[in-house]
């Protein structure tokens, strides 16, 4: 049986022209024929060249409204992921193109918020219009990715970075990633907002450019239906991405940290545009998603079992011809990118049904604890066992809530009349009234404690059943509402196949003619209808030679951005050379490689031990001791001593380079090795309550921190002739 692919879908958006452009008297180069989904852009530097033209599955012009965007891209794919399929909806484009504006918008006036906004209230309105016996658990999460760093826009600390994971069994994800559970639209916009707060003070903190960042909104949609008394889970997962600018960062001539970044943000993109190419690409064997981290994130959407969406946003000014052309090219790419969309069934990390169960655990609890009664002593020291109203139906928790206050006050009036019931009996004496009291406020003060764990029970319950968010509708209500949608649907995709159907029929019909007319009235006539001929095959050739010529520009802009980056990366690792060749031993530098290894989770190489190696060891140890001088208490002071001790006393590798050549730690002269172990004894000292260090003594550890820098302050490079 053949599989069912299906293609990434890909539209086109272009921007008016801005009041700066205006003003600067810009001309539009874009044209956009939305009937046709054609966008051809003339070369303003070529005013003779044939305009470039491109086809896609649909193009917004600049008067589309934000509301047209959502109902023809983002809303089909909100529909599947309610399904359980995947989605991903991603912004492409040069910087101020328009791609937060489509993915986020404004809020105020409502008609301009974009993809993401009305994706909550759309999620929200279907999940109010599905049938009763179905259940919803939705979760957000939030994150950033900049130069090649992840990080967690809802976490409270945003300076953190994350790593990708791969699990065999549910793929590729991003450990320690917050996901918020979310009951309603309102909910989700303030996580966006907060996301979007953290985002811009955290751009500000780490001195950034949020335009250079990638961002990735992902809401989980996950469904537990009972069909006949068996529960059937199903999880969506809805990735919304807005991009870096595309621009090539190539030709800013960044260097040192700023180039880093450059190659770091070109690198996204570049590998983004690899793994287009490679899975278009029919000879491909490999697909480089492991390249960088934003196709890592994206895999499963390109070429994996995620519906797609790709919006590319284009400027429609003469300026932005270069950018415009190169994006519509990465646009057209993507077009053939085949997908292979599957509903996620049961998948092992859904939580609903974990969460259904700890509800379930939860019930049961409260309904033993209600069954168990409370026992009240009577006044003649027979133990009373009072059954209280049993809710054997705990599903209504509103009603067993009703009950255990009512019970409560019962409880506590029948203990009163106990209470006067003792006072009032003439023939106890004193003590064996008090002791009488004592035991039934024992009893009262328990029999309150269990109704308080009741209640705590049935607050935890509530709150849980609260994340979990129900259909509201009559299970034939929904039935019939989800007929209607699927037939709407079904009459979309006739209306588009017709469309498709009737353009075939047209060309047919034009290539009919050309050949059915055969006959010809005159010489004259026939060398008509052969010029028209003619000048139809010279129109197919052109646009056929276009379009090769088209490519080869593309795989030549390819190239050329290729041996950019690799100029680019060549020269980094000549520095990193040049540094090891002048500053690095090369009997260390061996060591080192053959104690390097590469761990392919973190992507990163690492040695063993590697806290207590180099500077680390020198900035922990300033570290230890800054906290020894801020705390006072007595225990926190043995800890930090006793570790100011292991990280003086680890061998570590921290080496100075002097003019003799290279000194270890252990080698420094003998007195101030001297003055290494009296610290270190001296730290062994036990320590009164109140006392601190004192400063003369923190002093003349950090000097003993810093022997190194001070006998030897010049690295064998950089000592002056
Ligand atoms: N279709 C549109 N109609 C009206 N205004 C638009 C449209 N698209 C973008 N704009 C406006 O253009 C400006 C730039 O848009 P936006 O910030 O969305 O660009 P961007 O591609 O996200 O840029 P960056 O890559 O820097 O984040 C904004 O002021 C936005 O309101």
């Amino acid at each position: 049986m053949s599989k069912k692919f299906e293609c990434v879908r890909v539209v086109i958006r272009c921007r008016p022209l801005n009041d700066t452009e205006k003003k600067d008297g810009r001309v539009c180069t874009v044209n956009m024929d939305t009937k046709n989904g054609q966008v051809t852009v003339r070369n303003p530097k070529v005013p003779d060249e044939v305009p470039k033209q491109f086809t896609f599955d649909q193009i917004f012009d600049t008067q589309s409204l934000q509301e047209n965007v959502y109902n023809q891209t983002a809303s089909p794919i909100v529909e599947s992921v309610l399904e359980g399929y995947n989605g991903t909806i991603f912004a492409y484009g040069q910087t101020g193109t328009g791609k937060t504006h489509t993915m986020e918008g404004k809020d105020d006036p409502p008609t301009l918020r974009g993809i993401i906004p009305r994706t909550f209230d759309h999620i929200f309105e279907r999940i109010e219009n599905m049938a009763k016996n179905k259940q919803f658990l939705v979760k957000v999460s939030f994150l950033e990715l900049y130069n090649e760093e992840i990080r967690d826009l809802l976490s409270k600390n945003i300076k953190n970075k994350l790593e990708i994971r791969e699990n065999p069994d549910t793929g590729v994800y991003i450990k320690d990633l917050s996901k918020f559970m979310i009951e309603s639209p309102q909910e989700m916009r303030e996580k966006l907002l907060h996301g979007r707060e953290n985002r811009a003070v955290g751009a500000t903190a780490m001195n950034q450019d949020s335009s250079r960042s990638h961002s990735l909104f992902q809401i989980i949609v996950e469904t537990n239906e009972m069909v006949q008394g068996q529960s059937h889970v199903t999880v969506g997962k809805l990735n919304l991405v807005d991009l870096a600018g595309s621009e090539r960062q190539s030709k800013t001539h960044a260097t040192g940290d700023r180039l880093k970044e450059a190659i770091n943000i070109n690198q996204s993109l570049t590998t983004l545009g690899n793994v287009i190419s490679a899975l278009v690409d029919n000879k491909s064997q490999h697909i480089p998603y492991r390249d960088s981290k934003l196709t890592r994130l994206l895999q499963d959407s390109l070429g994996g079992n995620t519906k797609t969406v790709m919006i590319a946003n284009i400027g429609p000014a003469d300026y932005n011809y270069d950018e415009t052309i190169s994006t519509l090219r990465y646009a057209h790419r993507a077009k053939q990118i085949k997908n292979d969309p599957k509903i996620n069934e049961d998948p092992k990390d859904a939580q609903i049904r974990q969460f259904q169960e700890e509800i379930m655990k939860l019930k049961q609890q409260l309904e033993l604890s209600i069954e168990g009664g409370e026992a009240v002593m009577n006044p003649g020291q027979e133990m009373l066992v009072q059954k209280v109203v049993k809710v054997k139906n705990v599903d209504k928790i509103k009603e067993a809530e009703n009950i255990i206050e009512r019970e409560k006050e019962e409880l506590k009036k029948k203990i009163e009349e106990e209470r006067r019931k003792i006072d009032q009996q003439k023939n106890l004496g004193e003590e064996e009234k008090m002791k009488l009291l004592r035991q039934l406020q024992e009893k009262e003060e328990q029999a309150n404690n269990a109704r308080e764990t009741q209640q705590k029970l049935i607050k935890t319950i509530q709150k849980m059943e609260q994340k979990l968010v129900n259909g509201h509708t009559e299970v034939e209500e929904a039935r019939r509402k989800e007929k209607e949608l699927e037939e709407a649907r079904k009459q979309i995709e006739k209306e588009k196949a017709e469309a498709a159907k009737r353009a075939l029929e047209l060309q047919k019909k034009e290539e009919m003619n050309l050949e059915l007319q055969t006959k010809y009235n005159s010489i004259k006539e026939e060398l008509e209808d052969k010029t028209r001929r003619i000048k139809t095959l010279q129109q197919k050739t052109r646009q056929l030679e276009f379009e090769n010529k088209e490519t080869d520009e593309f795989m030549a802009k390819e190239i050329e951005d290729l041996q950019i980056r690799k100029r680019e990366i060549l020269q980094e690792v000549k520095l990193k050379q040049f540094i090891l060749d002048y500053f690095i031993p090369p009997k260390f530098l061996e060591t080192m490689q053959m104690l390097a290894m590469y761990n392919e989770a973190a992507e990163a190489w690492t040695i063993q031990g590697l806290d207590y190696s180099g500077k680390l060891t020198k900035t922990q140890i300033q570290q230890a001791m800054q906290e020894q001088q801020q705390q006072m208490n007595v225990t926190d002071q043995i800890n930090s001593e006793e570790k100011l001790q292991e990280l003086l006393s680890h061998p570590n590798v921290y080496f100075a380079y002097t003019e003799e050549g290279l000194i270890r730690e252990e080698q420094l002269a003998p007195q101030e090795k001297k003055k290494v172990q009296k610290r270190l004894q001296s730290a062994k000292k036990p320590q009164s309550a109140k006392k601190r260090p004192s400063s003369k003594r923190i002093e003349s550890a950090k000097k003993s921190a810093n022997l190194q820098e001070q006998n030897y302050p010049k690295a064998k490079g950089l000592t002056s002739k």
